[in-house]
């Protein structure tokens, strides 16, 4: 693959989707084969695809504010998640990376990874081994924030990211505080681990934070190969 596939990455309120999406644009007034997706809202070249996703996506995203999702478990969830990052991977990112494009997407899976490695019940070699099969960016950008401060950028707390799924109770600003250090720590430890590119974002302007990213890639070779 020719193309280069760089992902934002950090805690929910941090600002992935606004950064990647001004980064991308600032991107695209140099390289015509920039292109920026959301996780969420990606469109797809089949109308059987289209439909397909669009399902998944209800299911997965479109929930009422109260569902017990917990009910279904965790490992019913893995798949479903799995089942939607493999169709992105395999009929969006990797044709777009066959054709040379550099992709600036908002989240890939580490949020997620983070979140089941965190949970003692669950069999983490399924973990690690379900993660691993997806695609590797070629650059992580870890887009780090103090819970504290992410917190204050929600109009609404929900079940996942206030750890309502992993034992807590209660979608409140402590549960999301106490959930989020605890996924930051293990954002952390992938950072360390595969050498991502952080920066601590809690004093910086959207404007700030947009340019610092456009400067780290400036120095990366966009044109590399994915492996
Ligand atoms: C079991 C489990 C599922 N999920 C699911 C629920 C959502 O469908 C999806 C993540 O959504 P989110 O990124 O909007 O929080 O993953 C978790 O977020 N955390 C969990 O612990």
């Amino acid at each position: 693959m020719t193309g280069k596939f760089i992902c934002f990455e950090g805690l929910d309120g941090s600002g992935k989707t606004t950064i990647a999406k001004n980064v991308a644009e600032q991107l695209k007034k140099t390289n015509d084969k920039v292109i920026f997706l959301n996780k969420k809202e990606v469109s797809f070249n089949t109308g059987y695809v289209d439909n397909h996703m669009s399902t998944i996506k209800k299911i997965l995203w479109d929930y009422a504010p109260d569902d017990p999702l917990g009910e279904l478990g965790d490992l019913h969830w893995l798949h479903l998640n799995l089942s939607w990052f493999s169709v992105l991977e395999q009929c969006k990112i990797k044709p777009l990376l066959n054709s040379s494009y550099t992709i600036i997407m908002d989240n890939w899976y580490y949020k997620l990874f983070a979140r089941y490695t965190l949970k003692n019940n669950f069999d983490q070699e399924l973990t690690k081994k379900s993660f691993q099969s997806l695609l590797k960016p070629d650059i992580t950008i870890f887009l780090d924030v103090d819970p504290y401060v992410a917190v204050k950028r929600r109009d609404n707390i929900s079940i996942t990211e206030s750890g309502n799924m992993d034992g807590l109770n209660g979608k409140t600003t402590t549960n999301f505080i106490t959930y989020q250090s605890m996924v930051r720590g293990v954002l952390n430890d992938f950072c360390n681990e595969q050498k991502w590119k952080k920066f601590f974002i809690d004093h910086n302007t959207e404007e700030e934070i947009t340019n610092k990213a456009c400067k780290i890639l400036s120095m990366e070779n966009l044109q590399g190969s994915v492996t």
